[in-house]
Order: C-alpha cells, then sequence, then structure tokens
C-alpha cells in the first residue's frame, strides 16, 4: 500500500515501526519538523517532505497523524490535493463529519491507536465513516493489524469509549510503573534493579492472567493470605481510594474526548 503520513511525531513513529516490520509498503511522511523527518528516514527508510504533496492520487492512503488543533488546517490544504483517496485520522475527539466537511470527501476512517504499536502490541480500535467501501475498511484493518489488534465499533461514539481505555490506558499503566519503581528504590533497591523487578512483576502477572482461566480479582486474591502481607498493601490501596480514582480518571478521560469533539468538530 501507498501510505502518507501527514504528522511524524509519537504516534506516527509507532505505527510506521509497525509498518516497517510487516514490510511491502510505500510510506511517505510530511512534517514541518527535519529533525523528525531524518530520524524517520534512517530507522524505517521512508520518503520525507515539510509539506503536503502537490497531488495525490485516488490510491494514495493519507493517515492523519497531527494534533487534534492541527487538523482542520491540515483537512482543508489537503481537500484539493486528496483526489478521493481514503482519509485516516488517528486524532482524539474529531469527527467524521467535521473531517468530511473539511476534506470535502467522506472516505474517512476514525482510528484510536496506543503507543505499543511501537513493539508491535498496540490496540487500535476503528470506526468507518458511511462513505468507505469494505475494501476501504480492509485496508485500514491492514495497516493497523501490522501495529497490534484491532477492534471495529458500530457506532463513532465507540471511539470516546476506547480512547479511556486502551488509547490512553499505556499512560495508566505505565504510572503504575513509575510508582512501583518508586517504591523498590524505597526499599533499597538501585534503579536499574528496581527497574528489571518491577517490569518482570508487571510481565509475569500479566501473562498469568492471560493463560489463568480464573477471574483477575481471584489471581489477586490468590497473593493475598489471610492478615499477611500483601492484605495490609492492598487494604491501604483500598482506603486511599486507588481503584476508584482509576475507574474516575478513565471516565474523566472518556468525557474529555467528548468535550474535545464537540469544541474541534465545530466549524
Ligand atoms: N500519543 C498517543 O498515545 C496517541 C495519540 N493519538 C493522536 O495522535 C495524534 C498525534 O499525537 P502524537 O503523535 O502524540 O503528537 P506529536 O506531537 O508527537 O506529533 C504531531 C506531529 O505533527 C507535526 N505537525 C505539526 N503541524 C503539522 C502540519 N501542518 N503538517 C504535518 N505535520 C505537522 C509535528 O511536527 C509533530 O511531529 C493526535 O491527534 C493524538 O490525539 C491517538 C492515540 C494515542
Ligand atoms: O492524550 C491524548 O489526547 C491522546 C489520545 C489518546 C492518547 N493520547
Amino acid at each position: 500500500m501507498q501510505i502518507t503520513f501527514i504528522g511524524g511525531g509519537n504516534m506516527a513513529t509507532a505505527i510506521i515501526g509497525g509498518l516497517h516490520q510487516q514490510g511491502g509498503h510505500q510510506i511517505h511522511v510530511v512534517d514541518p519538523n527535519d529533525a523528525k523527518l531524518a530520524e524517520l528516514a534512517r530507522d524505517f527508510g521512508v520518503s520525507t517532505s515539510a509539506s503536503l504533496p502537490e497531488q495525490l492520487s485516488a490510491d494514495d492512503i493519507v493517515l492523519l497523524a497531527v494534533k487534534p488543533q492541527q487538523l482542520k488546517e491540515v483537512c482543508q490544504a489537503l481537500a484539493p490535493r486528496l483526489n478521493g483517496g481514503m482519509v485516516l485520522s488517528i486524532a482524539a475527539g474529531i469527527r467524521c463529519d467535521a473531517m468530511a466537511r473539511w476534506l470535502g470527501s467522506e472516505r474517512i476512517v476514525r482510528v484510536m491507536p496506543n503507543t505499543p504499536a511501537m513493539v508491535g502490541k498496540g490496540v487500535s480500535g476503528l470506526y468507518a465513516a458511511p462513505g468507505t467501501s469494505a475494501a476501504d475498511r480492509e485496508h485500514a484493518d491492514t495497516i493497523m493489524q501490522a501495529a497490534g489488534i484491532t477492534v471495529w465499533l458500530d457506532k463513532e461514539e465507540g471511539i470516546d469509549d476506547i480512547t479511556c481505555v486502551s488509547g490512553s490506558g499505556p499512560a495508566y499503566v505505565f504510572y503504575f510503573i513509575e510508582s512501583m519503581i518508586e517504591a523498590a528504590e524505597q526499599a533499597g533497591f538501585a534503579a536499574d534493579e528496581a527497574r528489571r523487578l518491577v517490569l518482570a512483576t508487571f510481565d509475569g502477572a500479566v501473562e498469568l492472567a492471560r493463560q489463568s482461566p480464573l477471574p483477575v480479582a481471584t489471581l489477586r486474591t490468590n497473593v493475598m493470605s489471610k492478615g499477611g502481607t500483601t492484605e495490609r498493601a492492598i487494604s491501604r490501596f483500598e482506603a486511599e481510594g486507588v481503584k476508584a480514582a482509576i475507574i474516575a480518571g478513565a471516565m474523566d478521560c472518556r468525557d474529555r474526548s467528548i468535550e474535545m469533539g464537540q469544541q474541534l468538530s465545530q466549524d
């Protein structure tokens, strides 16, 4: 496939990393940041330019990977060059109806990826606007499968829902990892040992959860001996409202996705 990325930042780099491993794609990246372009050309052999190509062909797939606040301007600049090609947008919040107005095309798929795409373990939620064909949806699926698993959403609001789980979720997990590393250091481990211990603990716990037929809550209570050490730790988490805070934070995240859509999809 011929894929043109508009924006070559963190998320685009993660997806390009996956596509590079998959192989067989012609990738072009547009970004005003020369240093980023040089890095992407060096690491993945992509072609690059600081501005949009004069014209794209109907076979070119455009992947919009700029910040939501820049999307309108980028779509308006893209509109006269698009020639009917399919557009994928990973921007949080911005709805298909707004992009269709700005682009003058309804051949749009919205994608909510996440950064583990960089190591082929991403999760992408996808929603196809009614203007797309079955072949378009298949192409979008193939592109995002290069980065990990794909989940198709029937309604566009599903993108807000998945944003607060897998889209932003890696940050929640990294936050927990950071906290555990600080705890390990406080317990006396050197920084590199603390990191190794904590990452192996997460790895092991996730693998066990994946392989075990037991509910995750049972796996947790299996660690908690009556009157023992783990019970003391979990009691503190409960008393401090850690679980409630995680759930509330995720709901705030979803609200913010809806709010960004309302603010940035208007005109
Ligand atoms: N970082 C993440 O975990 C996720 C991000 N997203 C979405 O991905 C999009 C990009 O986010 P990040 O990669 O994190 O941001 P970023 O700031 O790393 O990348 C944005 C890139 O766009 C470039 N850019 C700015 N104006 C441009 C223009 N007119 N034409 C072409 N390129 C331009 C910037 O130089 C920068 O390299 C956002 O819309 C965000 O909502 C979606 C899911 C996850
Ligand atoms: O924080 C954000 O707005 C983007 C969308 C999901 C992950 N990062």
